[in-house]
């Protein structure tokens, strides 16, 4: 069998557009599959401010008419990157705005032209999910978070795909009475994946499956789990430049220097609790507010570094303005602070509502600072409680006290240590999404193997 070729269609990629772990997985997945014999591209929109040589135009069919998009090309760490200039792409940021499901409609259905080079398309989220219908190459859909479905309404919908109103019914494209993006992407993908096996599990159920719990269970025999791995050359603390001395399980000496550097920057100390990501209602940060008092009672420093919901900024902000020198917020997106966190903190918080897979715990064990994290989705897969972390059931402040005062009681230190001799490499990943793969084109054997 020769190469399997695939598109993967995604909104952001490392190290081109980032705003969160999705554009981690979508850079690190085409390396990792290389040695498994498929060769992977990327197609993004053409965000504002991308460089990249033109290769040609594509034509599309959007609300009734022919329309043309330039497409570029890029070759950045051995991957292949396509560009897309569909309209709607030249701003400031990647999502949040009103036409948000429109403009990503547009580069879907050119995507769609685009994939006709390819054996198999492999479709990110819900901004790229109406591929599993669109595209004319089977469709592989990956599922990183089902809080975002991609609503829209149905006379707009069908007005600017042209698809026929047929599809508009309860097992296909309807869901509450608009179009559901993500719907479409587990309904029509040949397969489904998402990104850790717990997640695959919880999402079966009312509690996470956000209103799709009926249709993913109907769908279950084409659900694959595959845990999210680490670049371990893009996360590794013996090679990091944004660290002041590398170092290693073996001579964890430079992590010291590394806290003291994290110290200088933002005027804490230890023993210092940190949050890094974004700043969603997914992520638990109300817990992290309500039980700040008693952190600061028991002597921690807190240090949370995110973008996101005004709602969740404010009150970050006044707890800094409040308690100078013991808690610091950091409203920017800081590769370098985020990296010296990892190595510097003594313990990183994910209190996660709900977790797909989780990228900053399994950076922060590789960077030898133990996660106390919340028992849910990859989180669970990838944090082992007592040994090199410590995970909490109960979605209370009470939860993650207790949480990070065992942490501290078990040793915080050793826990990091031992956290440092995981495996979290794409090695034991790309095969999964190989498979999956081979079965969406008729090759394989199934998500049970
Ligand atoms: N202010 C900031 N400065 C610097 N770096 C920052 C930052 N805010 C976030 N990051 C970085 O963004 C990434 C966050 O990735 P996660 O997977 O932990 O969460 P996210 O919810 O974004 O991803 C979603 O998709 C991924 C991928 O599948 C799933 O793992 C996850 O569960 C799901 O919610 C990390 O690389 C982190 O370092």
């Amino acid at each position: 069998m020769g190469p399997v070729r695939v598109l993967l269609v995604a909104p952001e990629a490392f190290p081109l557009v980032k705003v969160g772990g999705l554009a981690d997985v979508v850079g690190a997945l085409p390396k990792a599959l290389r040695p498994l014999g498929v060769e992977a591209a990327v197609l993004l929109p053409w965000h504002r401010g991308l460089p990249a040589r033109g290769v040609g135009e594509v034509a599309y069919r959007f609300a009734g008419r022919e329309v043309r998009a330039s497409l570029g090309e890029r070759v950045e760490g051995g991957v292949r990157f396509l560009l897309l200039g569909v309209e709607g792409f030249d701003r400031e940021r990647v999502y949040g705005y009103p036409d948000d499901a429109e403009r990503y409609l547009r580069f879907t259905l050119g995507a769609a032209e685009v994939a006709l080079g390819f054996d198999l398309v492999h479709a990110h989220d819900w901004t790229a999910a109406l591929l599993a219908l669109a595209a004319k190459v089977p469709a592989v859909y990956t599922i990183h978070n089902l809080a975002h479905q991609g609503l829209v309404e149905p006379a707009l919908f069908f007005h600017w795909t042209g698809l026929p109103w047929s599809l508009f019914h309860m097992e296909a494209l309807e869901f509450h009475g608009r179009v559901n993006l993500m719907k479409a992407g587990i309904v029509f993908a040949r397969a489904v994946t998402t990104v850790s096996p717990s997640y695959a599990e919880e999402i079966k159920t009312p509690e996470f499956g956000m209103g799709l719990e009926g249709v993913l269970r109907r769908h279950a025999g084409k659900l694959f789990g595959i845990l999210n791995g680490l670049d371990l050359e893009a996360f590794d603390p013996a090679q990091d430049p944004h660290l002041p001395a590398p170092y290693s399980r073996e001579d964890p000496s430079g992590k010291a220097r590394a806290k003291e550097a994290l110290w200088g920057r933002t005027g804490l100390a230890a023993p210092l609790l940190a949050y890094v990501g974004r700043l969603d209602p997914q992520k638990g940060l109300d817990l992290v507010l309500e039980a700040l008092p008693h952190f600061l009672e028991l002597g921690f420093r807190l240090l949370v570094l995110g973008v996101g919901e005004e709602g969740l900024a404010r009150p970050f902000r006044e707890a800094e303005a409040a308690h100078p020198g013991r808690v610091r917020f950091v409203e920017a997106y800081d590769e370098t602070l985020a990296r010296l966190v990892y190595a510097g903190a003594d313990a990183l918080l994910v209190p996660s509502r709900f977790e797909p897979c989780g990228l900053v715990q399994m950076i922060a064990q590789r960077y030898g600072t133990p996660p106390v994290a919340r028992a849910v989705g990859g989180l669970r897969d990838t944090v082992e409680d007592g040994k090199t972390g410590v995970l909490f059931r109960s979605y209370h402040p009470e939860g993650l006290l207790y949480g990070v005062l065992r942490l501290f009681r078990l040793g915080a230190e050793g826990l990091g240590l031992a956290g440092m001799g995981r495996d979290f490499s794409w090695r034991r990943s790309a095969p999964r999404y190989l498979e999956a793969y081979r079965w969406a084109l008729g090759q394989g054997a199934g998500p049970q193997g």
